[in-house]
């Protein structure tokens, strides 16, 4: 049980209930009205911060709305959650375990103490072996087994020990100096596999088997089935030491699969698979963009932490993120939520959020074991702009389902290819706006009758062409895509699910809900390939066994 959610239960805080009542009142609010009636509803609604600014003025919200929010959040004791996940308390109750990923961000000279230990020695002392073999890599002094320089590095790893560095590694491309190709290897698919080993030299690829773990199924094969193919390719057993090195909390697993003591990487169980990519399970972000940036990436993630933990609750990016999507996702049964980055670099953001989002806040009951009265968290979807425009949008604008969004935009462009940039940026404007105003019944009828129809047409047309707008939507905007920005970015990610999580009294750092999958993954696959096994407990598994059983028996 956490000891800084003093009510428990969410629905019972003063500022839920006026939040209620208030909702009422907001019945008929119109966005474009206010938008009309209020010059400075931009500015008022508007924040920059450690290189972020966003806007949140193009929301159903109010001044009243934005203060009865934060009167939520300090209600709910965000600011005491902040100070002992920061601190090191054992904030993951079903675990026993401090939450500390801030702590792999935090600079030198700033020590924290966690049961009589500085772990500011175990973090800096990962990055200085990170450091190190990056740099040998990158000097030629790494090789393969026989002698040839490392041209490409295959991550073995699944959930959060993939996405965040396959976003950080992607969405950085244009910092990737050093001549090394990333790539992941995630699910334990054949095809996935032939596609990531098809193009790869043995002797130029060096494989990191990342998993906090060391046993996670998906990873497990295909790192065995990396080796067999290092080995069939020509590999050497004596030389595998310089093609294979782990990152993991469980270092026996990693020496017993064969990987030498000094390859393998340190991870801490204090640090959630979510929340790592600022661990060396970053190590392919660091191999893609070299320390400096990785490092760049870091400070970036702790000018964020720095703004989360200091700046009042009204001033607060995460904060704001946070209770505007509970705000929506519980007072306007808005059920899931879209992310919509205009950038290409930022094409794999969604993946690393659904992660982020949904594996933390999936919860229904809360610190105390009791269930939920209310729903938490929301289904987090979206895609790259303005590819969505042509495909989804049209339900986020005329669809039945309220669905709140994020656009996210940088200004400056790491590629300029004529007016681009300037396309790009106007159409993510053009959305937030489109979804804010709509159409009207009046403006639709207008522009069919300026295109000279009957009004019989115009009768019949104008219901299909109405867009009802009010729709909400922040845009977060930053100047471009660098290691300091996106390091921010994603930590404001990181605490505004948090915030989520402590106004909902649920845990946002434990994952049960996926352990039941996994163990009767095992039971099934011994049903599948052996024959004698007993019949599984369903006829429709049973049923499914033997349709896979029929094809292969012959
Ligand atoms: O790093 P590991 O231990 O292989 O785990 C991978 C992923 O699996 C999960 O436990 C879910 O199954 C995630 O939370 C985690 O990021």
């Amino acid at each position: 049980m956490n000891n800084y959610n003093k009510t428990n239960d969410v629905t019972a805080l003063p500022a839920w209930r006026k939040l209620l009542d208030h909702r009422e009142s907001m019945k008929n609010f119109s966005m474009r009205d206010a938008f009309r009636d209020d010059s400075k509803r931009f500015q008022d609604f508007s924040l920059a911060g450690c290189g972020l600014f966003l806007d949140y003025s193009k929301n159903l919200i109010t001044h009243e709305t934005r203060s009865l929010l934060v009167n939520l959040a300090r209600e709910a004791g965000v600011e005491q959650a902040a100070h002992a996940m920061f601190s090191g308390e054992k904030i993951n109750c079903s675990e026993g375990r401090p939450v500390l990923h801030t702590a792999l961000r935090r600079p030198v000279g700033e020590p924290l103490m966690v049961d009589g230990r500085n772990l500011m020695r175990d973090v800096h002392g990962a990055l200085a072996q990170m450091t190190d073999v990056v740099s040998r890599i990158h000097s030629h002094l790494w090789r393969g087994y026989n002698d040839k320089v490392i041209t490409d590095v295959v991550n073995i790893g699944i959930g959060g020990s993939f996405l965040g560095p396959e976003l950080v590694s992607e969405a950085l491309a244009p910092f990737a100096r050093h001549g090394v190709r990333c790539h992941y290897l995630a699910n334990i698919d054949g095809n996935e596999f032939r596609e990531v080993t098809a193009d790869l030299n043995v002797e130029t690829t060096l494989f990191i088997i990342s998993s906090k773990t060391f046993g996670t199924l998906e990873t497990l094969k295909n790192a065995q089935a990396c080796r067999s193919w290092y080995l069939a390719k020509g590999g050497t057993e004596e030389k595998l030491y310089r093609h294979f090195i782990a990152v993991t909390s469980n270092r026996q697993a990693a020496l017993d699969f064969g990987i030498r003591e000094a390859n393998i990487f340190p991870m801490w169980d204090w640090v959630g698979g979510r929340y790592s990519l600022w661990s060396a399970i970053g190590l392919p972000i660091a191999l893609a963009i070299g320390i400096a940036n990785f490092k760049e990436l870091l400070s970036g993630a702790y000018a964020m932490d720095q703004h989360f933990l200091n700046e009042p609750l009204e001033q607060n990016l995460p904060v704001l993120l946070a209770a505007l999507g509970v705000w929506y996702h519980n007072f306007w049964d808005a059920q899931s939520y879209a992310f919509l980055p205009y950038d290409h670099n930022l094409r794999n953001f969604v993946k690393h959020l659904q992660q982020m989002d949904m594996e933390s806040n999936g919860k229904s009951v809360r610190h105390d074991g009791s269930s939920v009265s209310y729903t938490t968290g929301p289904v987090i979807w979206g895609g790259v702009g303005c590819n969505g425009q042509h495909a989804y949008h049209q339900l986020l604008h005329q669809g039945t389902p309220l669905i709140p969004a994020d656009f996210i935009v940088p200004v400056v462009s790491h590629n300029p290819v004529a007016d681009h940039q300037e396309w790009l940026y106007a159409n993510c404007l053009s959305q937030s706006q489109a979804l804010m105003r709509g159409k009207n019944r009046a403006e639709a009828e207008a522009e069919l009758r300026a295109k000279g129809l009957s009004s019989n047409e115009i009768e019949r047309l104008a219901p299909h062409k109405v867009i009802p707008g009010n729709r909400p939507s922040n845009t977060v905007a930053l100047e471009i895509i660098n290691p300091h920005s996106l390091g921010a970015l994603i930590a404001l990610y990181e605490h505004k699910v948090f915030v989520q999580g402590v106004i909902w009294g649920v845990n946002s750092f434990d994952q049960w809900g996926v352990e039941l999958g996994k163990e009767l993954g095992n039971s099934v696959y011994s049903r599948l390939t052996r024959y004698d096994a007993e019949p599984a407990d369903d006829s429709s598994t049973q049923g499914l066994i033997d349709f896979f059983r029929g094809r292969h028996r012959g």
